[in-house]
């Protein structure tokens, strides 16, 4: 499909989807970020399709939501468009692992959009920040739920509250990256990530997922009992023989998803 603001390559079983917006700094408008849902979807459905990766351009992820589109609405306007509602709804549901790639900027709804991916490797020049507070307003993409539960509660007030951004070291360093790769290398790194999940077995892989995610949305005890669950059901899978005979026989997995 061919879209106006994103750039889809589909490189072997990896979508590397590129937003594209580079004269507002990948500002997320209704445009784009209805594309994005789109592209998500359509990877997700695709079966030759194992990983995802969002990227940006070298100078900005995404500078958040365009405060252009927005700036003249009222609160009747965006509460009844329900503004970011459907689309975000749609990307937290994707069920394929996705990897943020963030190069530069990821501020506001940009580094909201990467916190909703499943992890996050970022180049040495990305920088991290919520800005909305200098914009009279609160995040609106999960950025005082996911920041807090990342970072922990002082230092996601203090984005907040003062709008101050992180640079990649410090993102690291809270855990809000899992690496930090040299900017050009960015791109190659990720997609070297991307394609060693998707060698894996994609029953397990997506058990993965659902498990980790849940830990956000449970109780300790609740969160361990559908673990060992997801545990159980998983020796009901070829993938299960399959990887435990090749670790027994020394050699490389055949999984195939069954
Ligand atoms: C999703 C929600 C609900 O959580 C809410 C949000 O996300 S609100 C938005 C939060 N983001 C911000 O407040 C960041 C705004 N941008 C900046 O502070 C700066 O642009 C910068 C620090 C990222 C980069 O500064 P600089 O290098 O000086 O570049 P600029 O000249 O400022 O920008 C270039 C060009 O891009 C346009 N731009 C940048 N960000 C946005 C944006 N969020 N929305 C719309 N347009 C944006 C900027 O206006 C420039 O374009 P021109 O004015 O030259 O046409």
């Amino acid at each position: 499909m061919a879209y106006e603001t994103i750039i889809v390559e589909n490189e072997d079983d990896v979508a590397l989807i590129r937003l594209n917006r580079p004269e507002a700094l990948n500002a997320l408008n209704s445009t784009l970020i209805t594309e994005l849902a789109d592209a998500l979807s359509e990877a997700d459905n695709n079966d030759k399709v194992r990983c995802i990766v969002i990227t940006g351009s070298e100078k900005a992820f995404a500078a958040g939501a365009d405060i252009k589109e927005m700036a003249e609405k009222s609160f009747v306007d965006v509460y009844n468009e329900d503004l970011f509602g459907a689309q975000v709804q749609v990307i937290e549901r994707i069920r394929k692992p996705i990897i943020a790639a963030v190069s530069g900027y990821a501020l506001g709804g940009g580094c909201e959009l990467a916190m909703i991916c499943d992890f996050i490797i970022a180049a040495e020049n990305a920088k991290f920040g919520q800005p909305e507070v200098n914009l009279g307003v609160v995040a609106g993409i999960g950025g005082t739920q996911r920041l807090t539960r990342i970072i922990g509660k002082s230092k996601a007030m203090d984005m907040h509250l003062t709008g101050r951004f992180m640079d990649a070291a410090e993102a690291e360093r809270s855990g809000l990256v899992s690496r930090i790769v040299p900017t050009a290398k960015l791109i190659p790194e990720a997609m070297a990530a991307a394609r060693k999940i998707a060698e894996k077995s994609q029953i397990t892989v997506r058990t993965i997922k659902e498990a980790v995610n849940r830990s956000y949305e449970t109780t300790l005890s609740e969160g361990i009992r559908f673990e060992r669950r997801a545990f159980h059901s998983l020796f009901g899978t070829e993938d299960q023989k399959e990887g435990m005979a090749a670790f027994l026989e020394k050699r490389e997995p055949q999984f195939r998803d069954r």
